[in-house]
């Protein structure tokens, strides 16, 4: 099943709980506008390669599309299309006034320098200037790009559309950020791990947790969760896994990873083990924060946690899904695990509108508020109708997304 499709399997999973109408599930599934353009870049060797970029706008009925732009070798149409169709219900599922969308270039992040990034940015931005905006579409950062992309694509956009930094969020503190953007998505996985595992009855201090991924997402959740007393034994990047039952120490692998320029290979005090040994592990909560579709029907069987926190977008796949709940596997959906994301992203561009700037603790504050409103809401909503976790997450966000297309008329 590619990705659309697995999406497309979630979404009908609740809108046959909800009994939604063929006519309003072609209507909701379907994206609006989906952009390929060509990118010419000289690379810094000279030669001139042509990239591919995508831009799916999947729908705005609920206000301007949102969603991040990935720079990543494996990026295509359909994965694209699949992370729109999510964003639209992520922000339904925390009901902020966005509609969905995401980006993506066909590169690998890792295997260019700073300055063919900032040239493929620029491009990117003079091939799709017209059809994003404040009012329009928000891009913001996912994997392989960050905080200075950003500041590249708003610096190029304004020489187009005028000066406007609210047309995309995660950009530097110091030009139009908002400080916590970096970190919201890690921490809200954190403060989404510590609230599930209350309703499952463990206790916090001590669980034991393996995080896969040790970028953005991944580093600030093993952070926040470390500073909450829980035992990270694990993580891992491109590089591998690093294990510890005793628990890591995790300012010391953030420090690690920086002065080895982002990577973890060599880390000392664990035992180095792979990607896939890290997915296995006899741990409380493990929290998948790199890319898709990595636990599979090969893998399932084999899991050991007992609560999945999904920080990746799409990290199971829907058979594996449905053999991890069959093993009473409680998985956190990513529509609501990692939505801390675009949640501070919707701060930003708030306050990007009134040139004004909160701090980081009314930030932390606000995004704590939010994300705990629709974990509450979420989590009953599962109780009472006896469905997954993903399942009502889904049925929240449908149904808001439903109600503003009646609203706006475009179905009875
Ligand atoms: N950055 C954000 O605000 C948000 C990110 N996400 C999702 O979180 C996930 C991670 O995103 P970021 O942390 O922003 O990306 P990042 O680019 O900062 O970090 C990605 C991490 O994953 C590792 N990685 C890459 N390929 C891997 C592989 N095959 N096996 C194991 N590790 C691998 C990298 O080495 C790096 O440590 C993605 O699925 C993204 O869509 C979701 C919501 C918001
Ligand atoms: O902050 C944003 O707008 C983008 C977040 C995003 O791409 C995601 O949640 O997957």
């Amino acid at each position: 099943m590619k990705a659309f499709e697995a999406v497309q399997h979630y979404f009908n999973s609740a809108a046959d709980v909800l009994g939604l109408s063929d006519e309003l599930r072609t209507l909701l599934a379907t994206p609006e506008r989906e952009i390929t353009v060509q990118l010419p870049v000289e690379m810094d060797d000279g030669r001139l390669v042509s990239l591919i970029g995508y831009r799916v706008q999947h729908n705005r009925v609920r206000g301007p599309m949102k969603g991040g732009l990935r720079y990543h070798h494996e990026v295509d149409l359909d994965e694209v299309r699949s992370l729109a169709s999510l964003m639209t219900w992520k922000t339904a599922v925390v009901n902020i006034p966005f509609g969905g969308a995401k980006g993506g270039v066909t590169v690998d992040s890792r295997a260019i320098s700073s300055r063919e990034k900032e040239r493929i940015t620029r491009k990117f931005v003079d091939e799709i200037h017209e059809l994003i905006g404040p009012d329009k579409d928000i891009p913001a950062p996912d994997m392989g790009t960050d905080h200075e992309v950003m500041a590249w694509f708003v610096n190029q956009y304004n020489k187009y559309e005028g000066f406007n930094p609210a047309v995309v969020t995660g950009k530097p503190v110091e030009a139009y950020g908002i400080p916590g953007r970096e970190e919201a998505t890690g921490r809200g996985v954190g403060i989404l791990t510590i609230k599930s595992l209350g309703r499952l009855g463990y206790k916090v201090p001590g669980a034991t947790i393996a995080v896969q991924g040790f970028g953005n997402v991944g580093s600030h959740a093993a952070k926040f969760l470390s500073e909450a007393e829980c035992k990270v034994v694990a993580v891992s990047d491109l590089s591998g896994g690093y294990y510890n039952p005793e628990g890591l120490d995790i300012m010391q692998v953030v420090r690690y990873s920086r002065e080895h320029g982002n990577s973890l290979a060599g880390f000392p005090g664990a035992k180095a083990i792979t990607n896939d040994d890290l997915l296995e592990l006899d741990v409380v909560v493990l929290i998948p924060a790199a890319l898709g579709g990595v636990i599979t029907t090969e893998n399932a069987d084999r899991i050991r946690a007992k609560l999945i926190v999904e920080a990746a977008n799409m990290p199971v796949r829907p058979d594996a899904d449905d053999l991890l709940a069959a093993r009473d596997i409680t998985i956190l959906p990513d529509v609501l695990a990692n939505a801390g994301g675009v949640t501070v992203s919707y701060f930003e561009w708030a306050q990007n509108r009134q040139f004004y700037q909160w701090n980081l603790n009314r930030v932390r504050g606000e995004l704590d508020h939010m994300l705990s409103t629709a974990f509450e809401q979420v989590w009953d909503l599962a109780v009472e109708h006896k469905v997954t976790l993903r399942t009502a997450a889904y049925m929240v966000g449908i149904q808001r997304v439903a109600l503003a297309a009646k609203l706006a008329g475009l179905t009875s």
